[in-house]
């Protein structure tokens, strides 16, 4: 029997047989993995990376592997994955499709290709994006669901270089797997400026009176203004921007009320605002400044029954998005007096129509979609995304992911070698199902000293997933889409804590797979209840298989798996052992359990190659084995 590897060791050669061999043209798309090492020991990497093994479990594992990617970086090769699935060593080629600051644009030419094509036709996007790993994006370009089609598997990450991702098909990014990052936070005093910016100069008519004067008027009665000290402003959307606006607003003098059904209302003591309904905001407000996202729940919420039971003569301010308000309506509360002025900087269609009655309409300021654009906002806004897409494509999880959960890097460091055993155990579990098929419901079941509240298994569940999923399907399965995927297909998992008396010191004592209601090609993987289960543990940092259906083992998971079951008899080991020499298939752990002495036992035989067919035969052939599974990890 060979010895046991050091996971150092392991590691190490398992990555370097994945580096070796990641230019080999695969009809499949690889087996794109959403972990893999870091160069940054305490992280661990969770979205796609073409070439990186899972099998990473311990922190000198990590070391190791750390080295082998610093041999990688100094050489300048980037794993990537093209179009084909081929997994190709050349950089990532970023396409930035708006104009971005050129400190942003400089730190994503020192990671991949970029390159900027502004003004594409969204036939031109879809045409391009199948050869891109990332895309940048503004306001300004559709995201739909054609461009992740077009994109065929490749496009990795969509950074929104801004805050606002309406602009992106969410649910078709998730499908996808293609994880979406924007920059939520570099721009957020420029939109608040700009939101003063409007109030304060629709308030005087800056701009209707700067055009009369250079039309050559001079209109000092028809342009009085309002004052606003002592004026009630309501914001709609007590976010980062509203906040801002507010806090500037009560330096003006105004009294500010605010609507926002998920902000802490001591965010909004702190600033000395009164959250309110949305009846009362609109009803009382003298101004109405709009500063919540364009979703399902706020498309046109100011519209024609919203606008009469506002205060009439009152004035709106939009910086947030122009979807928000029904626009033809507000034309229409415009003309009718309930709305005495608009400033708006954002529109339904971008840019709108030329003939628009609301742009033209002269109780109406429009400025064309500047709330962002300053020059420290641009410059905040392009590093902030840069940094983002760089670390999504280097396969780190975004701490500005939109449609992927958010989990701390001191959990990712912690969590690293059981996100191993937890993808080893949905494969291996996957195996045991006659035909892989027909699966529909399984139970993660975790053991652990924590309390609940402090054990974040979302990440766990994903890799049960992936590892469950992958091996019976084209999809390629990330943190992005583990659970739609799952939910498509049908597969439902569900989970459950025990509590233990151990050390809270670990995350985990255990993780056991259960599938049920499904036939098993190795029927001693039941257990009592009829459902496939097995059971891991995470030893020194390698993940191990502890338990299959009723039988204890022990063997650590890696290279492939060979379940056997016999008569528990002297020499056993010793002639499947021989079987295996003979056919130089390197046996590289062994562990038997049984339930009763003399009765069944369970050899797990860990083996670095699959044994060809004759070789499984011949075990078959052994008079006391009973019944045995090849299993690929
Ligand atoms: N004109 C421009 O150039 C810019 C526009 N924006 C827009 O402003 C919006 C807000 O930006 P941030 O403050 O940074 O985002 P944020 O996420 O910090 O704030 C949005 C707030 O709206 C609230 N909200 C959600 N649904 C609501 C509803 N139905 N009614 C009232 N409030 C609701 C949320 O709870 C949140 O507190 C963005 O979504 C974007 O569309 C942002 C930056 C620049
Ligand atoms: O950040 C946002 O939500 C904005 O609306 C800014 O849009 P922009 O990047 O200037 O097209």
């Amino acid at each position: 029997m060979a010895s046991t590897p050091s996971p150092h060791t392991a590691a190490t050669a398992h990555l370097n047989s994945l580096l070796s061999s990641s230019s080999v043209n695969h009809n499949k798309p690889s087996n794109l993995s959403f972990l893999h090492a870091s160069s940054n020991p305490s992280s661990i990497k969770l979205l796609h990376s073409s070439s990186f093994s899972p099998s990473i479990s311990s922190s000198s594992s990590t070391t190791a592997i750390c080295n082998v990617l610093k041999t990688v970086e100094s050489a300048d090769i980037s794993l990537s994955r093209d179009l084909h699935g081929v997994v190709s060593t050349s950089k990532p080629t970023i396409l930035v499709s708006e104009k971005l600051g050129e400190a942003g644009l400089a730190l994503l030419r020192s990671f991949g290709n970029v390159d900027c094509s502004y003004d594409l036709s969204p036939q031109d996007l879809c045409a391009k994006i199948s050869l891109c790993d990332a895309l940048i994006v503004r306001s300004g370009t559709k995201v739909t669901r054609e461009v992740f089609e077009a994109a065929q598997g490749r496009l990795k990450v969509v950074g929104r270089a801004g805050v606002g991702i309406d602009n992106v098909d969410l649910q078709a990014a998730t499908e996808f797997g293609c994880l979406v990052v924007n920059a939520p936070t570099a721009n957020t005093i420029a939109a608040a400026e700009h939101g003063i910016a409007l109030l304060t100069s629709m308030a005087r008519n800056v701009a209707q009176s700067d055009a009369s004067m250079k039309a050559g008027k001079w209109l000092r009665s028809k342009y009085v203004g309002v004052s606003l000290v002592g004026k009630t402003l309501a914001i709609m959307g007590f976010g980062k921007v509203g906040s801002e606006v507010a806090r500037r607003a009560k330096g003006l003098g105004m009294h500010v009320i605010a609507h926002d059904p998920y902000a802490p209302a001591d965010r909004a003591r702190a600033i000395g605002v009164d959250l309110v309904s949305f009846e009362q905001a609109i009803s009382t407000a003298d101004f109405i400044s709009l500063h919540m996202p364009l979703t399902p729940a706020t498309n046109k919420v100011f519209n024609d029954d919203t606008f009469p039971k506002m205060k009439k003569g009152v004035r709106l301010i939009n910086v947030a998005r122009g979807g928000v308000i029904d626009e033809d309506a507000l034309v229409r509360a415009l003309d009718s007096g309930i709305v005495a002025q608009a400033a708006l900087d954002v529109f339904t269609v971008e840019p709108p129509p030329k003939d628009s009655k609301l742009v033209q309409h002269e109780n109406v300021t429009v400025t064309p979609h500047l709330g962002a654009s300053t020059k420290e906002a641009q410059e905040g806004v392009a590093i902030e995304i840069a940094e983002a897409v760089v670390g999504a494509l280097n396969g780190e999880l975004s701490a500005t992911a939109v449609n992927a959960p958010m989990v701390p890097p001191e959990v990712l460091s912690e969590l690293a070698p059981y996100v191993v055993l937890a993808e080893k155990l949905g494969r291996l579990a996957v195996q045991l199902v006659t035909g892989g098929s027909g699966i529909q419901s399984v139970k993660v079941v975790y053991k652990s000293a924590r309390d609940p509240d402090s054990l974040d298994t979302r990440l766990l569940r994903a890799m049960v997933t992936k590892g469950i999923i992958e091996p019976i399907s084209d999809t390629i399965i990330n943190l992005v889409n583990a659970d739609f995927s799952a939910k498509q297909k049908g597969l439902r998992i569900s989970e459950e804590r025990i509590i233990v008396d151990s050390s809270p010191e670990y995350p985990v004592e255990s993780i056991q797979v259960q599938i049920s209601n499904v036939q098993s090609r190795f029927a001693s993987a039941l257990s009592e209840n009829g459902n496939i289960s097995i059971e891991g543990k995470v030893k020194y940092g390698v993940p191990h298989l502890t338990r299959v259906g009723p039988f204890s083992v022990d063997v650590s998971l890696e290279g492939n798996l060979i379940l056997c079951k016999q008569v528990d008899q002297p020499g056993m080991i010793g002639k499947v052992g021989n079987i295996l020499g003979e056919s130089n298939v390197n046996v590289s752990f062994m562990s038997v359990g049984r339930t009763v002495k003399g009765k069944q036992a369970i050899m797990a035989i860990g083996v670095d190659e699959e044994p060809d067919k004759d070789t499984q035969k011949k075990i078959g052939e052994v008079s006391a084995v009973e019944e045995f599974v090849f299993l690929k990890l």
